[in-house]
């Protein structure tokens, strides 16, 4: 079995399944007997519902760049891999938001569909995640909505798709399934939970009129399990305030909103020394916390996050497992030092199954 990789992937991750579910040897023996065989004949093996849960919930307990792992093994997953037609993976989709979102108390789920074959990809979501705002460049080279969106909203207009220019427009999704051309359809407006950013000390924040989505759901990643690659894998947690706070209202190239933030709170903007920028992150941080609570949407904020991190770092050397992390993504982006996480140091080793980044649908 040696010439085929993927059966050393199989076999490392079928052991592990076997072993951390106390399920037994000689079971496990005879189920690496059968992948054998269907590697022989097939080049590949097909995971069954619980190793496929099981490999979903490992490539979370895996992701190095992840703070939220603590809840790892409370992941929800549908095994949609009989999806195939654009109606089918449409209407899958639209379930996972509807699950994963719950009213608010939004549940962490991964939908899987079908593996990629020996020649193609049977479906492929080309959207970075299920809901993102939509990013227009317009004639005088500013831009409204997300920067980050730009490409994609351009390949959606192509597609024939009409948006209606504001900061906030929800793009629709697109996915391609065999070699059919890319399937473009709107989500509902039910669907989607959006969150007023207000403040809770300061009407005149209210009136820049902030918002952002609830839940973030990667659709662009490739879960692998076991040598299996999962291409069309989109999976949703929920935030941590500095992402929306301190990265997608704050940086230049995305909403660029300190200023205009600084300046509803009276602050002198004209020296870095009045830190002016570190005071409009602290308010909108404060401001994205206080609107979500008020909205019934799940949220966490950055220091009981690395207090969960801390948590599951104890649990898995409880179990004998080694930790594996990304320091450099795993320090929030506000008050870093403030965390235990930044005292320390951490193994970057990549273990699989894991999530991975692959080729872009649009370029
Ligand atoms: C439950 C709440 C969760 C929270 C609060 C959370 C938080 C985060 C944060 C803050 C990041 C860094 C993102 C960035 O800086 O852009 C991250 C990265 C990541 N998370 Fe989690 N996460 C959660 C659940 C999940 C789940 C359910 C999965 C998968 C099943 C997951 C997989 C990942 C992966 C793969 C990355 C790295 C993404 C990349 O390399 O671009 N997370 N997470
Ligand atoms: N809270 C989250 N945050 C993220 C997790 C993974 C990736 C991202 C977005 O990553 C982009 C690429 C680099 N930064 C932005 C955000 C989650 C999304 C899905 C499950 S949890």
């Amino acid at each position: 079995m040696t010439e085929h990789p993927i059966y050393q992937k199989a076999a490392s991750f079928i052991r592990q399944f076997y072993s951390e579910n106390h399920l037994s040897e000689a079971d496990c023996e005879d189920r690496l007997l059968e992948i054998a065989k269907s590697i022989r004949e097939h080049g590949t093996y097909e995971h069954t519902s619980d190793e496929l849960l099981y490999g979903a919930k490992l490539a979370w307990r895996n992701s190095n760049r992840c703070i939220g792992r603590l809840f790892w093994n409370s992941l929800n997953v549908f095994d949609r891999r009989d999806a195939v037609t654009e109606e089918e993976v449409k209407e899958a989709l639209l379930e996972h938001i509807e699950y994963a979102t719950n009213g608010g108390k939004i549940r962490s789920t991964v939908t899987i569909f079908k593996p990629s074959q020996k020649t193609h990809d049977p479906v492929r979501i080309y959207n970075h995640q299920l809901i993102r705002y939509a990013g227009y460049k317009q004639e005088d080279g500013s831009i409204t909505g997300d920067p980050h969106s730009v490409d994609m909203t351009e390949f959606c207009i192509a597609l024939g798709w009409q948006g209606r220019g504001t900061p906030f427009d929800i793009l629709p999704l697109v996915i391609q399934v065999g070699q059919n051309d890319p399937y473009l359809f709107d989500i509902p407006d039910r669907y989607i939970k959006e969150v007023q950013i207000t403040h809770p000390d300061n009407q005149l924040f209210n009136e820049l009129d902030l918002r952002w989505y609830a839940v973030p759901i990667i659709s662009e990643m490739k879960l692998e399990i076991g040598g299996v690659e999962y291409p069309a894998s989109p999976f949703n947690g929920w935030y941590m305030e500095t992402e929306i706070a301190a990265r997608n209202f704050a940086d230049e190239s995305r909403y660029n909103m300190l200023r205009p933030v600084a300046e509803a709170f009276n602050l002198n903007t004209q020296l870095h020394s009045t830190m002016w920028k570190d005071r409009a992150v602290l308010e909108l941080c404060t401001a994205v916390m206080h609107s979500f609570k008020q909205a019934g949407a799940s949220i966490v904020d950055h220091h009981s996050a690395s207090q969960q991190f801390e948590l599951f770092e104890q649990k898995e050397k409880a179990e004998g497992r080694e930790v594996t992390g990304d320091w450099t993504w795993l320090i929030p982006p506000v008050s870093p030092a403030s965390t235990h996480i930044f005292h320390q140091q951490y193994d970057n080793t990549w273990k699989s199954p894991n999530f991975f980044y692959q080729k872009s649908m649009l370029n």
